[in-house]
């Protein structure tokens, strides 16, 4: 292996271990953001979970020719501003959701919300999102989730149809993304989200979380129903909705 290789990546990838496994989280790198018509500039970083200590760059490098990280997800984090080190700063944690967010389905807020988030985070000054790639459909995963909404074109609602095909509602878990966010910055976050268990899923996991920051929009025909499930059945919050 190059030597030139080895010292570009060297001091770009963070090893953050513990007994829950190895984390290898490997950035800045600059990502130019289009936000409607304005470029915003972001620092984007990605992880990778092992079970194994890969000692070294050389080590992780002979790793990656050898496993088909395509066929997994890998989840990553926008960062903006000085998030290290700001008083304050905006945190998304986005769940994946392949329909809402890449093809812009308006079946629910997905899509909306990862756009109004970056937009919340600049307009703020620092934050960052965590996309997160193994929480698609609430953590059922993409197969599963084009299931349930067969269910649900037959009268099943978001929870129920989940139940019915042998899931929780919500097997989302947040461990990884908190060891990297503890990794960038240590001190207390705000989180955009109406999902109050999201909120105690971070302070169960000793993160402080100072707020909440509400994130409603983009209400149409297509996701009344998914939006008032949220409410009724899943606990999302409705204060700051401006249809509240
Ligand atoms: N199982 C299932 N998952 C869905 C459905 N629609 C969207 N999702 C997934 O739901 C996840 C987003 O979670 P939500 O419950 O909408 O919102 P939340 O993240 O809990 O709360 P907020 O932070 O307020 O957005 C994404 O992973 C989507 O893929 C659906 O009809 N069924």
């Amino acid at each position: 292996m190059e030597q030139k290789v080895v010292s570009i990546l060297d001091d770009k990838i963070k090893h953050i271990g513990s007994e829950k496994g190895e984390i290898y989280l490997v950035g800045p790198i600059q990502l130019p953001i289009n936000l409607d018509g304005e470029t915003a500039i972001f620092h984007w970083y990605c992880w990778l979970l092992c079970k194994e200590d890969l000692t070294d760059i050389e080590g992780i490098i002979h790793k990656l020719s050898s496993v088909n990280l395509a066929e997994m997800q890998q989840s990553s984090v926008l960062v903006y501003g000085d998030f290290e080190k700001a008083e304050d700063a905006y945190i998304r944690m986005h769940s994946i959701c392949h329909t809402g967010d890449i093809f812009g389905s308006k079946r629910c807020d997905c899509g909306f919300q990862l756009h109004q988030s970056l937009k919340m985070i600049v307009d703020h000054g620092t934050g960052a999102l965590f996309y997160l790639a193994n929480h698609e459909g609430r953590g059922i995963g993409l197969f599963s989730k084009a299931m349930a909404y067969l269910l649900q074109e037959r009268g099943y609602d978001t929870v129920e149809a989940n139940l019915n095909l042998g899931f929780v509602d919500d097997a989302r878990n947040y461990g990884d993304a908190i060891r990297v966010l503890r990794a960038l910055r240590e001190k207390q976050v705000k989180l955009i989200t109406n999902n109050p268990k999201k909120l105690d899923a971070m302070r169960s996991a000793g993160l402080e979380v100072a707020g909440r920051i509400t994130l409603w929009g983009d209400v149409s025909e297509y996701n009344e129903n998914y939006l008032q499930t949220k409410v009724n059945r899943s606990g999302h919050l409705l204060s700051g909705c401006p249809n509240e």
